[in-house]
């Protein structure tokens, strides 16, 4: 049986879960099919050269900030983040943990295996969720609510106490991340006019997710994709990326590249807050790609609302005379529209729409309904 390499994940026979499928990568070796996706998603050579040049915003110019914000949520939902606060010590540390623990045996890794229908855990390739379309990636999620101690607890009763300071570690940085996302929900706030604390004050009880995406290097980059084509079903997305590109997103017709910023922390705007904004702002397209030479990491704190509020746009957002009342989507709930993520749909650039119909098309599900 071929040596697994360090750089491939295990993928488990998907056809019948038992069977290990191991294989080691090497020139003369295809990828598994399953990792194969169709002609038109595949990336293509141009693709990893052209660049998207994202506003780089100041947070500590909170004017300028504002309107950049506004400018680039109005037109992709892409920017980053400069003088944010995170120190550099704290991102090392989250990178370091997270190479310890994908370098950890899959045996270890497994330990905190993702349960069906849960959003949290380890998964690799995302086996027992799909049968293909694979995508290149192993990941680490888990739950962190401002304020609690969820994550500590997390890894020292599901990887063991030998986690207690990557648990620490992590609930450190998703506090930052839940302080950083405050502040951009402040200048999402000033940028819509409906004030600074209108979006704070709505996810003062966040229940976020925090996930951790190891890329291993691929001997076929170009058949297959480390995460596939998506918009964030979440809020609002900030991603810390390591040194190697593969953050890419569809603009204007095109996959361009997000080059990686050391000092900079990537935003995003998810469905939620696209939702929230009544479409005046757009949660956009993106993918991440997998090269031949590097393994990639990238850090992705999810801001979430608490499970059971309704998504509803402020007043001032919602122009009556409009069609549907001036609504662009109905109310609804993250439980409700995460659940249809995780049961119903792999996410792309139709899930908020194809939601939107769902949920209205079973009454007793909308908020307040009998
Ligand atoms: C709530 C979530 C579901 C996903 C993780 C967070 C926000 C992004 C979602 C995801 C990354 C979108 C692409 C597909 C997905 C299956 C993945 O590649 O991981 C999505 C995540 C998930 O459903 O686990
Ligand atoms: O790894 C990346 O750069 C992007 C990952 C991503 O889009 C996600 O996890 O939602
Ligand atoms: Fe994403």
């Amino acid at each position: 049986m071929a040596m697994v390499s360090r750089e491939t994940p295990i993928v488990r026979n998907v056809h019948n879960h038992h069977l290990p499928l191991t294989f080691h990568q090497d020139a003369s070796t295809a990828i598994p099919t399953q990792f194969i996706w169709p002609d038109e998603e595949k990336p293509t050579q141009d693709s990893t050269r052209a660049l998207l040049c994202i506003p780089t915003v100041d947070l500590a110019d909170t004017e300028s900030a504002v309107r950049m914000v506004k400018e680039a949520c109005a037109e992709h939902g892409f920017f980053q983040v400069v003088n944010h606060g995170i120190s550099e010590e704290l991102l090392d540390d989250a990178h370091r943990y997270t190479d310890a623990f994908f370098s950890l045996p899959s045996s270890e890794k497994q330990k905190s295996k993702r349960v069906a229908g849960e959003s949290c855990g380890y998964s690799s390739s995302f086996t027992g969720r799909f049968s293909s379309k694979l995508p290149w990636k192993e990941t680490l999620s888990f739950h962190h609510r401002s304020g609690s101690n969820d994550v500590s607890r997390y890894f020292a009763t599901t990887m063991g106490l030998h986690f207690n300071r990557h648990g620490e570690m992590y609930e450190k940085y998703c506090e930052a991340m839940s302080r950083l996302s405050m502040t951009v929900m402040e200048l999402l706030g000033m940028s819509l006019e409906v004030g600074r604390r209108r979006f704070v004050d709505f996810f003062q009880d966040h229940d976020s997710i925090m996930r951790l995406n190891h890329y291993p290097r691929c001997q076929t980059p170009n058949l297959t994709l480390g995460t596939g084509p998506h918009c964030d079903p979440t809020s609002l997305t900030i991603l810390h990326q390591d040194d190697v590109c593969g953050l890419q997103v569809f603009h204007n017709k095109r996959w361009l590249s997000i080059p990686p910023r050391k000092d900079a922390l990537v935003v995003n705007i998810g469905d939620t807050f696209m939702a929230l904004s009544n479409g005046r702002y757009k949660s956009c397209l993106h993918r991440a790609v997998v090269n031949s030479e590097k393994s990639r990491k990238s850090l992705a704190f999810f801001l979430c609302p608490s499970m059971t509020k309704i998504v509803r746009p402020p007043e001032e957002l919602i122009d009556e005379k409009s069609p549907n009342g001036g609504r662009k989507y109905p109310d609804f709930t993250w439980t409700q529209f995460l659940e249809f993520t995780q049961k119903h749909y792999r996410a792309d650039n139709n899930t908020l729409s194809a939601f939107a119909k769902w949920v209205t098309s079973v009454p007793h599900f909308l908020p307040g309904g009998d």
